[in-house]
């Protein structure tokens, strides 16, 4: 099946320059559409509610804060990148009320409309603009004068120009130097559920954590282990995202090619292949999405409890006393939004 990819010579950028944009929240991908899209020359206002702790990081940008429903009342295209749990309620109250004729409903994933929690009337666009990357470096990449790929899938399109809207969007922060590939909110959502879960975060955590306890049980010192299953695991993956595992196979030793070609398959077994195939499929059920709405709204108490237990790990403990050894790796979290 081949794709549709689209970079910055197929964008029109003054379409999105001739829009008014309500960004809903200023979190990791608010704060870096908001301040990508203002350095792109559009005319960007932000969503918070009155107590948001978010405000003052607008403010301190010099962006104009708004109340969301202020906001969606006088924009044209409202993107909403508050956390997909309270979404549907951020909708109902105050952006459907302030929707007319014409205006664009945008999305940076496509949960809400996938889950159907957000059903948006027939007379507004509706298209997602959903990076391929944490919020914190869309804006680092943007400010770099790279990118980080985005996926634009259109839902509703009365207008007839969805599409070349949420592109223009898209090369507004940077999407269009790296690629921009045409999908649908289904597979956007599917596919960044599992990538999320089995590989980025869910797999790649679990496999750096059980590292280390295998090797610090073993009696091996901490700082040994983390440098071994933590660090250098960006390292290698800079080789793989610079040339695939091809690269990342010939710059290793043939030590290392020979045990990674034949101890690769004992770690990730016919087994966890299976795991992950059950991962998707909960994801394509909607069982997962059923899961994480119910959990949001008993309040959260196996996340929390799961979160804490992750913070309490000892490589956390290891790791925080090793970058801040290393000034060029320690990054501050308020560095950005
Ligand atoms: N994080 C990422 O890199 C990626 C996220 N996405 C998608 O982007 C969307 C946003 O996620 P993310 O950036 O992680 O979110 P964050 O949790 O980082 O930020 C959420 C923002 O929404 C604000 N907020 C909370 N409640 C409301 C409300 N009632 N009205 C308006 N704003 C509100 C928060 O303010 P406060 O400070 O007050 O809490 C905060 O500024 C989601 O759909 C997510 O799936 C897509 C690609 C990657
Ligand atoms: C990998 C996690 C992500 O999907 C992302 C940064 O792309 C997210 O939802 O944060
Ligand atoms: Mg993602
Ligand atoms: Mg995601």
């Amino acid at each position: 099946m081949s794709v549709e990819i689209f970079y910055d010579d197929d964008a029109d950028l003054s379409i999105i320059q001739g829009r008014k944009v309500a960004v809903i929240g200023y979190g990791s991908q608010g704060h870096a559409h908001a301040l990508s899209l203002r350095d792109s020359g559009v005319d960007v206002r932000i969503g918070l509610p009155e107590g948001s702790k978010s405000r003052s990081k607008a403010e301190d940008e010099g962006l104009r804060v708004l109340t969301p429903a202020e906001a969606a009342k006088e924009s044209d295209v409202i993107m909403i990148l508050a956390p997909d749990t309270k979404q549907r309620f951020i909708y109902a109250e105050e952006i459907e009320p302030n929707l007319s004729d014409g205006d664009a409903l945008f999305f940076g994933h496509g949960f809400n409309i996938r889950y159907e929690l957000i059903k948006p009337p027939a007379n507004v666009d509706v298209a997602m603009v959903a990076p391929k990357g944490p919020g914190h470096l869309v804006r680092r990449q943007f400010v770099d004068g790279k990118g980080v790929p985005c996926l634009i899938a259109v839902e509703q399109d009365p207008s007839g120009n969805a599409q070349a809207l949420a592109l223009s969007y898209a090369a507004a922060i940077g999407g269009a130097r790296a690629g921009v590939i045409k999908t649908t909110f289904k597979e956007e959502t599917e596919t960044d559920l599992f990538g999320e879960q089995s590989v980025l975060c869910g797999g790649a955590s679990a496999l750096v954590q059980t590292g280390f306890e295998v090797l610090t049980e073993a009696g091996y010192a901490p700082e040994i282990a983390y440098f071994e299953v933590l660090h250098e695991l960006k390292l290698i993956v800079d080789l793989m995202y610079e040339g695939g595992i091809a690269r990342m196979r010939y710059s290793i030793s043939d030590t290392a090619e020979y045990g990674d070609l034949t101890r690769g398959p004992r770690v990730i077994t016919p087994e966890v292949k299976e795991n992950m195939k059950a991962i998707l499929r909960e994801i394509q059920d909607g069982t997962f999405a059923r899961e994480w709405v119910a959990e949001d709204e008993a309040g959260r108490p196996n996340f929390r409890k799961l979160q804490q237990a992750g913070e309490q790990h000892p490589i956390e403990e290891t790791g925080g006393k090793l970058r801040g050894l290393m000034s060029w790796v320690d990054r501050p979290i308020t560095e950005t939004a």
